[in-house]
């Protein structure tokens, strides 16, 4: 064993002179300078965070940011798709290199690496969980300002690994307006305090539908309880953000940042002034 520096920190070895745990945090790659990381969680699937993971970041481009977005859903990634990129990641001797979005974001995700996006990804949890690693050391994030992670839905072996590894500066979470909502934040919340990760909030996805013909509201999933929710968990509400045929539309064909509206602009300054 080397002799001991006292700094328990970055140190491996299980003396007796431990005094605090050994930090998991991995360091980015050499090239990367990353100002803040952002963390977009849900507790179940489906509920629209790529989406919203895409418009926060799209929202945060808006306000002159330099934004990159870390696919960490890496069994069901769709980042690419909603930013119509279809190429491969390239690599040089210092690391691999983001996708560009027409606009400018830089985005790295596992199907940007795979022969064929169409494939699937049938990996264990810890190799899935070291692909993710890798998207921090390995991948060069030049210059960004904000890097949004889109995670997979849940607590499991992903976001422990990002809550772990990342230097996370917060968390938004996203939900929509449905029955178990209430028990899917507060797992969230409590998964982001056990890691000790600030909430900066929580954005309701498929809050109401507005009738394009007379303007009336309609809560297709059941009325919203996010205000008493958020008011119980003591975060928040960033936005809310109504189910759209046009946003889907932008989705599917890849123009997702041509979106039009100010749902996310606050949210994206609260997220963008850390
Ligand atoms: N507000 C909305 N208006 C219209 N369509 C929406 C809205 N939010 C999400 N969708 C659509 O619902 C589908 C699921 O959304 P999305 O992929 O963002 O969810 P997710 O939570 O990331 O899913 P997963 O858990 O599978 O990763 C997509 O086709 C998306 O375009």
């Amino acid at each position: 064993m080397s002799e001991c520096t006292h700094d328990c920190s970055s140190c491996g070895s299980d003396c007796g002179s431990r005094t605090e745990p050994q930090s998991l945090l991995e360091k980015p790659n050499a090239m990367s300078s990353i100002g803040k990381v952002i963390g977009v969680v849900s507790g179940k699937g489906g509920v629209g965070k790529t989406l919203v993971s895409s418009m926060l970041a799209v929202s945060m481009q808006r306000l002159g940011k330099k934004v990159g977005i870390m696919d960490a859903d890496i069994t069901g990634p769709s980042i690419p798709k909603a930013f119509g990129i279809h190429q491969k990641a390239d690599a040089c001797e210092f690391g691999i290199i983001p996708a560009r979005t027409k606009m400018g974001l830089d985005i790295m995700s596992i199907n940007l690496l795979l022969e064929n996006e169409s494939d699937p990804v049938v990996w264990r949890g810890p190799v899935i969980a070291g692909v993710v690693k890798q998207f921090w050391t390995d991948v060069i994030w030049k210059d960004i300002d904000c890097l949004v992670v889109d995670m997979p839905p849940g607590t499991g072996d992903v976001p422990l690994t990002v809550f772990q590894s990342l230097p996370v500066d917060g968390i938004v979470i996203v939900t929509s307006p449905q029955e178990l909502v209430s028990m899917i934040v507060e797992k969230a919340v409590k998964m982001a305090k056990l890691m000790n990760i600030p909430i900066l909030g929580i954005i309701e996805n498929m809050s109401y539908f507005e009738c394009p013909d007379c303007g009336k509201r309609h809560s297709i999933y059941g009325e919203s309880h996010i205000e008493e929710i958020a008011a119980q968990y003591d975060i928040p509400v960033l936005a809310k953000l109504p189910i759209d045929p046009q946003l889907a539309k932008l989705c599917d064909q890849g123009t997702i940042e041509l979106f039009e509206g100010e749902w996310l602009t606050e949210a994206a300054e609260k997220v963008a002034s850390l």
